[in-house]
């Protein structure tokens, strides 16, 4: 059973995860990425969704035109965990490597 992030290893990871923020009211964190066009956005969306599929840790995302918005929690946990972090380090690696606001 994978354990939720205590209070301190959130912040501690928070204040590393540049962009992303705390969502009020639940464990989770958010981010969103404003890409060139649609086909860049959806491109960037294809890459997380087989990494996520690889690591059987899903995001919950929103999509309309060039923006992405993406929220992390694992559900199983009801909250924040490692694989957040881990998933949220890869997406940001992605839009790093493409052109991103
Ligand atoms: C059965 C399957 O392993 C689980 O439902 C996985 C799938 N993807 C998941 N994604 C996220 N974000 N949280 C989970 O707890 C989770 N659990």
């Amino acid at each position: 059973m994978i354990h939720k992030l205590t209070s301190e290893e959130r912040a501690t990871q928070l204040a590393q995860l540049h962009g992303w923020q705390a969502v009020a009211g639940r464990d989770a964190i958010h981010r969103q990425f404003k890409f060139a066009d649609f086909n860049e956005a959806f491109g960037f969306m294809t890459r997380v969704a087989i990494k996520a599929q690889e690591m059987n840790h899903h995001p919950e995302w929103f999509n309309v035109y060039h923006t992405v918005e993406i929220t992390l929690s694992t559900h199983d946990a009801d909250g924040l965990t490692e694989r957040d972090i881990a998933l949220a380090r890869f997406i940001d690696e992605v839009a790093k490597s493409m052109q991103h606001k």
